[in-house]
């Protein structure tokens, strides 16, 4: 049933948004920064996306040093390119789990995609298998997200990590009571559903310049902002690759709808086997099928609808967008099924 088209947004165009249009105000979100191969990862996950027929596009937040090259790439696998402004934490010192970690802290940003009312964030090394669709259905209020794991040397330097505990399997290490009280559930924050508003936004902002930086960065203090409003989804909606060896009674491989590559050395487009774990046959399986998925040429958006998108590039851009930096937005209709 075609949705109810409210008021045009365009000002002054006269043109009736699709964004505005109920059946878009839903969107999958990723984040890229930098010229390296992580463009890669989005055009597999646009294309994986394809594949499992979803029916909400993928907008890509990106830092200004992404290539011009790698936009017009995303662009005609039918990304919705959106330009963010870089955020940084206090200035303090801080070793992150990993280096470049601080980068993610900008992906606070989408937050202020307000003209969407739901979106569900997926990182660039993630993929889809099977339509994930549903979620967008869960209840308005909460985050949703994956429990993460904390067996890995990425964790090394935590108490969790110190005493072998992890979420995953309580019972193996229970938690020391002269440690307080146990940690709360800890999120992976590769994947999530949240709502974008203003108000989450502002208040997130705000409580960042309060927040010294932690090892890792963007993820902790969103454990920490979303404690109370935080609902664990099932693993198979982000398989933090590590839980194949450090959990495997908690893992059924042929169930994962999302695969997260995370763990060290699993990148498909850097992998070469030599890493620890990397020469597990999951592992080379789950490697195959995400570069089956990004070499499949018939996922490939259709020339047809890259017209729409140099059509719909000449759109003047929203009130809401606005204050964006250029280049401007462009939109372009969910990727066809086909
Ligand atoms: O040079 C880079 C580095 C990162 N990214 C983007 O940032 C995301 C996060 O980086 P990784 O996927 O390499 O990080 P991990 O999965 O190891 O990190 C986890 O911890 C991070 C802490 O900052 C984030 O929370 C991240 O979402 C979470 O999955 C990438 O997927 C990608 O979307 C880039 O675009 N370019
Ligand atoms: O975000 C990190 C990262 O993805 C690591 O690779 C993983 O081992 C951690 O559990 C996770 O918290
Ligand atoms: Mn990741």
């Amino acid at each position: 049933m075609a949705p109810e088209v409210p008021v045009d947004v365009f000002s002054g165009s006269g043109k009736v948004c699709a964004i505005n249009a109920g059946y878009s105000k839903r969107a999958y979100v990723t984040f890229l920064a930098g010229n390296g191969d992580y463009v890669k990862g989005v055009v597999g996950l646009a294309k994986g996306l394809r594949k499992v027929k979803s029916a909400y596009p993928l907008v890509v937040a990106i830092l200004s040093d992404v290539p011009d090259e790698h936009r017009q790439i995303l662009k005609s696998q039918g990304c919705i390119v959106r330009e963010i402004e870089p955020i940084y934490p206090p200035e303090h010192q801080i070793q992150f789990a990993m280096a470049y970690y601080v980068v993610n802290y900008s992906k606070l940003r989408i937050w202020n995609f307000e003209e969407y009312s739901k979106m569900m964030y997926l990182d660039a090394d993630i993929q889809v298998f099977e339509n994930i669709d549903h979620l967008f259905d869960a209840p308005d209020g909460y985050f949703y997200a994956v429990m993460d794991c904390f067996c890995e040397k990425t964790w090394s330097h935590s108490a969790q990590y110190s005493i072998g505990y992890c979420q995953q399997c309580p019972d193996r290490v229970t938690w020391p009571t002269d440690m307080g009280s146990p940690p709360p559930l800890y999120f992976n924050a590769g994947m999530f559903v949240f709502e974008p508003s203003r108000l989450t936004y502002d208040n997130l902002l705000h409580t960042l310049k309060i927040t010294p930086p932690t090892p890792f960065a963007e993820q902790d203090f969103l454990n920490m902002f979303f404690e109370k409003t935080y609902k664990p989804l099932p693993l198979v909606y982000n398989l933090v690759l590590a839980m194949l060896w450090r959990h495997p009674e908690n893992v059924e491989v042929e169930k994962v709808k999302v695969a997260h590559y995370c763990a060290a050395g699993s990148k498909p487009w850097r992998y070469t086997g030599k890493e620890a774990n990397m020469d597990r046959e999951d592992i080379k399986m789950l490697v195959k099928k995400w570069w089956e998925i990004y070499n499949d040429e018939s996922l490939d958006l259709k020339p047809e609808n890259s017209v729409a998108v140099a059509e719909d590039e000449t759109l003047t851009r929203t009130s809401i967008m606005a204050s964006m930096p250029e280049p401007a937005i462009s939109y372009i209709p969910a990727p066809s099924a086909a």
